[in-house]
């Protein structure tokens, strides 16, 4: 049996760090979209045992590190039989750049065997079994723009968001989300209550509510991503921000040729990675 399936990237519209937990962890606050800039999987399902994992052209085709495997080990553990899990993934989303490829792989494998293998597990299940494997991997089972709170795992819907295109900039660096969480300086504690609550009706209401704490690190470390924040705000952008723990820096365009035209005419000057997305 086989099956193919997109794993889309994500963007975080804002990003509140609210506190440390005592084992590492941050409390966090954030509004979440995922966008049409997708990895392609392919999974075959058939007798005998072991999961596999390959990743042309990348350095994460070992199986045991990979979490698409790690996520397939789960759902067969979960279903308690032994099968042969082969998965092929296709990237197109750059690693490390904070659009939560990694998470996203193991929320469409998690999703997709449930699937195949008619486990029907439901989409509260999945979503526990993906906080055993990141944090970010219950907002790719939840499917649909979303408020998260606590480690990034409670979601509640975000009901209206603008029709927008986003310009994705990823200058070719890799972030570790572990390092810039360690090396945040929490200043003050943060209450969930105290912030001002993510209503975003209008473009303008999306750009003004643009804020991600952790910019406080990347942004000191890699000085070029403020310098690309503000080229795209130069090109037209209502809005500019960097994406969960970075590299990658998003503008807010009013629609798609224009996300598409903006991105022709910075190619030409920089050897960046461009993508212009449609949220989903
Ligand atoms: C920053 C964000 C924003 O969406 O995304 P990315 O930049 O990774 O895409 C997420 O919080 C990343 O989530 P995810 O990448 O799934 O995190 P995990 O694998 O669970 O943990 C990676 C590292 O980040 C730290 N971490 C993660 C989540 C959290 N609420 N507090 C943390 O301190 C963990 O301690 C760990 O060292
Ligand atoms: N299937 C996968 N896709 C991407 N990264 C993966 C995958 N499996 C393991 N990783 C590892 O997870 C780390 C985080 O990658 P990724 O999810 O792309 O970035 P981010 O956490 O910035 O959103 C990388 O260091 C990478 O080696």
């Amino acid at each position: 049996m086989e099956r193919h399936f997109n794993s889309p990237a994500k963007i975080n519209l804002c990003l509140h760090v609210l506190g440390r937990r005592l084992d590492g962890y941050h409390e966090l606050a954030m509004a979440m979209q995922r966008v049409d800039l997708s990895d392609r999987i392919r999974i075959q399902v058939s007798d005998g045992s072991g999961v596999r994992v390959s990743c042309a052209g990348l350095r994460l085709d070992v199986d045991e590190e990979n979490i698409a495997a790690k996520a397939a080990k789960l759902v067969l553990a979960e279903s308690r039989r032994e099968l042969a899990i082969t998965i092929s993934i296709e990237k197109n989303i750059p690693v490390a750049a904070g659009l939560g490829g990694g998470s996203s792989n193991a929320a469409t494998v998690l999703a997709g065997l449930d699937k195949m293998l008619g486990l029907e597990l439901g989409q509260r299940r999945l979503m526990e079994l993906g906080a055993q494997l990141g944090a970010d991997v219950p907002f790719f089972i939840y499917g649909a723009p979303a408020w998260a709170t606590g480690t990034g795992t409670q979601l509640d819907a975000l009901p209206s968001l603008p029709d927008v295109a986003y310009l994705l900039v990823n200058p070719k660096i890799a972030v570790s989300t572990a390092w810039v969480y360690q090396s945040l300086e929490l200043t003050k504690g943060g209450e969930l209550a105290n912030l001002p609550r993510f209503s975003v009706v209008t473009r303008d209401d999306l750009c003004a509510a643009l804020h991600n704490d952790l910019e406080r690190v990347t942004l000191q470390r890699y000085p070029l991503l403020a310098e690309i924040k503000q080229l795209l705000l130069e090109y037209g952008a209502c809005g500019s921000l960097m994406s969960g723990s970075g590299a990658t820096v998003f503008g807010v365009f009013a629609d798609y040729a224009e996300a598409c035209r903006v991105a022709e005419e910075l190619k030409r000057k920089q050897d960046w990675l461009f993508y212009p997305v449609k949220p989903l």
